[in-house]
Formats: C-alpha cells, structure tokens, sequence
C-alpha cells in the first residue's frame, strides 16, 4: 500500500539568543532576548519516502543561523520583527525551501538604576512575533502575551441570559482582571516595529484602564478599536483574554460587612473570550497566524 505524504514542516524549536549591543564603548550596552522558532517547508517528501535527505537542511544549521544572525543582521536585530523578516528571507534563498515560518518570544529588559550594563527582566509580558514567507508574499503578525491586567471597579456584568442553570448573580460592580494574549496583522513589511508594538500596547493597556466595561467582551472591542485608532499599519487584532474571576467572599458569618472588599481570586475554571477586531469586514490575515498560537 502507497500512502500519500500530507502538508509536513520541520526546523529548529526555541533557540534561545541573547544578543549584547556593546560595540561602541562610550555608549551604554544594550540587550535583546529572543527564543526563536524556525519552520520550513519545500520539496522535503524524499527525507520522509525514501530517506534520502539530500534536500534537509539541517535543523542544527538553522539553529546556527539564528545564532549568527544574532550578530550577522545588524540593527534588524533590535526588534523581532525584523529580525524575523532577515532569517525569513535567508531561508526562502534555499533553493528547496518554497516556504517559512519564524516564531520569535521576545523578553522584555529594563535597565537597572541607570546603570549602563546592568538590567532587570521585566516580567510585565512577553512579546510576540510570527513571520511568514512564501512566493505569495510575506507577513507579519506581532504580539503579546502574559500582560495581566486588573481593574476593582467600572465593570459590570448583568443582562444576560438566563436558563435553568444560570446561577451567577449580576452584578454593578466588580473586580476585572485578565492576562491579555494578543496578536495583530499588518499590512505591509515597512513599519517602525519598536513604535508601532508601544502604540499596540499603550492603546491596550489604556483602554483597558480608562474604558467602562459591561462584560470582557465589551471591553475586547474597546481595546481592539483603540489599537486600530493607535496603529496605523494593523489590518486587525485577535485577542484571547482568560476572564480571571474574583469573587466576592461572603462575609455576613461572621456579621462582617464585604462591600467588594474581599474576593476570592479563582484560579480555575476560566471564563476564555476571544474576539477579532478588524478594520473592515473583508480583511482576512488567517493564513498569516501562527496555527498553534493562533486561536
Ligand atoms: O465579562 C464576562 N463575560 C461573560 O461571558 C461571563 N460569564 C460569566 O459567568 N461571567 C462573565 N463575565
């Protein structure tokens, strides 16, 4: 029986690189920390049929590219983005190579008290980066994860519907909080990533802060309406936010007032909402996503 060679995909996972910025050495180092993610496809069916590999690149070189890249693809290394776009088109020059995807982790440091070569990690969220590349073109999907967010008032909940085993009380007034993960498409390769991603998460963070909400859901749309405000080259917006319950601990035992005082912060189960704000109704980046981030 000959059975046929599905869609197939290989590369180096999660190269961790830590690049230094210190040529100049009157000026203050700078650093970026990436783990990034090769993926190639092609004319690879014999390394899986017949066993001949003469068309693998090797996922040890892609290792060593990304590694050299590091230091080989100068300033595009200060930001994901381009970064990815460099290693992107390095491997679309492999003859046998007809398409790519780089996925890049990048963790955020700040500078420690002025100093010049010191840093703290700044664990607010990770930045997140998808470039794809084939003969139809390239694109760029930028992100962001892990940037949990909370707010103890101008959030409510109520109005909803309601069947034999709806038992949530609706309420005025609550605590909200989440742990944004979001990913947004661009149009187009010629954008200044570092202030484009800083408009994307000010807009976010802003309107989560200063936007009255009536479900998560509510507040989704405002903040995906306030990225497309900020961020001129963003075609759309995909978010996926864990609603972090914080319930309110009935206190009356004990003849103790809890007026949203004191809550309970549930880790589990999660309400998950996820939504995609887009510019208009035809705009359609699906293929651009990373399948296994992407919702
Ligand atoms: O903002 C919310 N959206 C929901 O869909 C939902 N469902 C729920 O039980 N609590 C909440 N909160």
């Amino acid at each position: 029986m000959s059975y046929v060679l599905g869609h197939n995909q290989y590369g180096k996972a999660e190269v961790h690189v830590v690049r230094v910025f210190r040529d100049n050495p009157d000026a203050p180092h700078d650093l970026v920390d990436y783990n990034v993610s090769v993926s190639l496809s092609g004319d690879f069916t014999d390394a899986h049929k017949t066993g001949d590999q003469a068309n693998v690149l090797t996922t040890d070189a892609c290792k060593n590219t990304v590694n050299s890249y590091a230091k080989e693809a100068g300033e595009a290394v200060r930001e994901p983005e381009s970064f990815g776009l460099a290693l992107a088109e390095h491997f679309l020059e492999v003859p046998q190579v007809s398409g790519v995807r780089i996925n890049i982790e990048a963790f955020p440091w700040a500078r420690s008290h002025d100093n010049p070569h010191a840093f703290v990690k700044n664990g607010d969220y990770v930045r997140t980066v998808t470039v794809t590349g084939s003969d139809a073109g390239t694109s760029v999907v930028s992100g962001l994860k892990e940037l949990t967010v909370l707010k103890t008032t101008d959030s409510e909940f109520h109005g909803f519907y309601q069947d034999k085993y709806t038992t949530l009380q609706p309420t005025d007034d609550r605590i909200m909080a989440t742990a944004v993960t979001a990913q947004w498409a661009h149009e187009g390769t010629d954008v200044e990533w570092g202030k484009s991603f800083d408009q994307v998460l000010d807009a976010i963070t802003g309107s989560f802060a200063a936007a009255y909400s009536y479900a998560l859901q509510h507040t989704l749309f405002d903040m995906g309406s306030a990225v497309l405000d900020a961020a001129p080259s963003v075609a759309e917006v995909r978010f996926s936010c864990p609603n972090k319950h914080h319930f309110v601990v009935d206190l009356s035992p004990f003849g103790v007032e809890n007026n949203c005082e004191v809550h309970y912060a549930a880790d589990r189960p999660y309400g998950l909402i996820e939504a995609t704000v887009k510019r208009t109704e035809d705009v359609d980046k699906t293929s651009a996503y990373d399948p296994g981030q992407a919702w």
